[in-house]
């Protein structure tokens, strides 16, 4: 264990979890209670036969039986309780903590994406927290029941008779060793099967988003192979936990019969001596069957603390990442006369610049095509206008207010943005339009659907707008996906339009919907169109080209053809 990190961890995480103080405090009272129960029942039974039952007091004994029972069933009622009440504090904890993972996600900006899958983010959300709450909150708080508990014998055993005590305490080296060699191998077996069953999961989702690349490659025999690897390792990890199952709980019953035996021996000698009552020996019996649980309560919350730490350590590490969005700053309300790029220089890593030196005046209600090869920059140039990201040197004004100082949530309200690939949100179309703006009636989203020409293809889905985002995931086609995206975008009423061209192929029919769309949405607003297809490029005033992060040309359509020069080679080379 990394002892410094691992303890300033676990400090930060208990004085976190402490705020929860209700619960916590009733989780406590339940740990000390159950703790009492527990020492308390054998010894009433001590007291019961030697002052009552073996002096013949029948009278009194009822008193006595009552309280027998009373704390049996508060052994159980608190035992109870602190079940509850445990998983109440660990589900609230757990909770928080997902809302805070979520929470970041949400105000992160892009760089803090850039190395984390989605996967690894998913998992750190749901797995990472299970594991703590699991580990540092039901283990811890259950290990130190348990320590509370052990403890509390001891000095009730400690209490009735010293040398008895020592006498039972021998088996307890032995149990700990068990719960130390056997319980250790369970419990990474166990840890284990949590992984097999992960891989198989992520068999399978890989089986599903790649089906079709499965399927025209024939790889489907490879796949059905790496799943049934997959299933037959969980099987076996199974098995494993079995195995160390059967063997753990056999041997610290046996060592827990051990010390019954030693003190059943040693303790009825010392009776028959004299030396203890009959009583003491018959609570010792008892004490010495409580010890395994708490043993093994006790060692595994040790054993399963570090890949709790390593848990934990992924959690804060995605709450402190440092790259969050500022929503601080100035609002604008309209995107009045211009946009502009002054000697804007960008790069995603140190050293490697993917803007060079870009410098655009785009006035209010102009509209631009960026076109360059693959990997030139058009893509960055819209992040920058979205404040994703900011000018590594250099500057973006908006109407000479600089974009740095631009509150991120006015900017992006007045930007619409349609993206290659449109994302489909859980909800219905009609949800997924009006998401927009909100304040949107129903007929306002059908009479901006009609506008751009989707409202009857939308018609013809089995529920029209009641169709489901996962139905019509299916159902739809990458251009009419963006014919949704399109009328997202107009129902916000923006001042600026980004486009991104799709680039996977749209059928003509379809293509020419989505131009005319485009072409609606981009009137009068100042647009910026990444555009891929250059058949667009005709509606523009101006072609911005770049390349290799630079903008080598500029200009009208004419003006660039008849310059004869990168542009030209680019137009005439879809276009022959
Ligand atoms: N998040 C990122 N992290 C690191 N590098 C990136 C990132 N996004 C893009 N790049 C790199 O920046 C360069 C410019 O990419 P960009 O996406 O802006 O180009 P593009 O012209 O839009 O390309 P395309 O037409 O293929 O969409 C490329 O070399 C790309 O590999």
């Amino acid at each position: 264990m990394k002892d410094k990190s691992s303890y300033s961890l676990l400090k930060r995480f208990i004085k976190e979890a402490i705020y929860e103080k209700r619960t916590l405090a009733i989780v406590t009272i339940t740990i000390i209670g159950s703790a009492i129960a527990n020492i308390a029942s054998p010894y009433i039974l001590s007291v019961a036969i030697d002052n009552y039952i073996i002096p013949g007091r029948y009278a009194q004994f009822w008193l006595i039986a009552v309280l027998y029972l009373l704390a049996l069933v508060s052994q159980w009622l608190f035992a109870t309780l602190q079940t509850f009440y445990t998983e109440v504090f660990g589900q609230k904890v757990l909770k928080n903590l997902r809302r805070m993972l979520h929470d970041k996600m949400l105000v992160s900006n892009l760089n803090f994406f850039k190395d984390k899958s989605t996967g690894d983010l998913v998992s750190r959300i749901i797995n990472d927290t299970n594991v703590i709450n699991d580990v540092l909150v039901s283990g811890l708080l259950g290990g130190l029941s348990s320590l509370l508990s052990l403890s509390g014998i001891v000095i009730a055993m400690l209490f009735l008779d010293v040398k008895l005590t020592l006498v039972t305490l021998s088996s307890v080296p032995i149990m700990v060793l068990i719960a130390l060699y056997f319980g250790g191998r369970m419990r990474s077996a166990y840890r284990d099967t949590r992984q097999k069953i992960a891989k198989i999961s992520s068999v399978v989702e890989e089986s599903v988003a790649g089906i079709e690349t499965i399927r025209s490659f024939g790889k489907e025999e490879d796949t059905e192979k790496e799943f049934s690897k997959a299933s037959t390792e969980t099987i076996k990890a199974y098995l494993r936990v079995a195995v160390y199952m059967g063997i753990f709980w056999p041997l610290m019953n046996i060592a827990s019969l051990l010390s019954v035996i030693v003190v059943i021996a040693y303790g009825g000698y010392q009776a028959y001596l004299g030396a203890v009552s009959i009583g003491v020996v018959v609570a010792f019996i008892q004490y010495a069957q409580r010890f395994r649980g708490p043993i093994n309560n006790v060692v595994s919350m040790y054993d399963s603390l570090q890949s709790a730490l390593a848990a934990l350590e992924r959690t804060y590490e995605v709450l402190d990442d440092e790259n969050v969005e500022e929503y601080e700053g100035i609002h604008i309300e309209k995107i009045k006369e211009r946009i502009e790029f002054r000697n804007v220089w960008f790069e995603y890593e140190k050293g490697r610049p993917v803007l060079k030196d870009i410098n655009l005046v785009i006035p209010a209600g102009s509209k631009i095509a960026l076109v360059g090869k693959t990997g030139a920059g058009k893509t960055t140039v819209a992040s920058l206008l979205m404040r994703f990201y900011d000018p590594t040197s250099g500057s973006l004004f908006y109407d000479e207010i600089e974009g740095r100082e631009i509150s991120r949530r006015s900017l992006r309200k007045r930007i619409g943005y349609v993206p290659q690939e449109t994302y489909l949100f859980p909800g219905t179309i009609m949800e997924n339009i009006s998401m927009a703006n909100p304040d949107a009636s129903k007929e306002d989203i059908i009479k901006v659907c009609r506008e751009l020409g989707v409202h009857d293809f939308i018609m013809k889905l089995p529920k029209g707008y009641k169709t489901t985002a996962g139905e019509a995931g299916k159902l739809l086609s990458v251009g009419e996906k963006q014919l949704i995206s399109l009328a997202r975008a107009l129902l916000k009423d923006p001042d600026v339009v980004i486009l991104d061209e799709a680039l996977s192929s749209i059928d003509p029919k379809t293509e020419r919907l989505v131009q005319d769309a485009m072409l609606k949405l981009m009137n009068g607003r100042t647009s910026i169109i990444i555009a891929h297809r250059l058949s667009i490029v005709k509606y523009v005033d101006n072609i911005v080209v770049i390349d290799e992060g630079k903008i080598v040309e500029k200009g009208s359509l004419d003006e660039l053809l008849s310059k004869e020069g990168y542009f030209y080679k680019l137009y005439t080379s879809q276009h022959s």
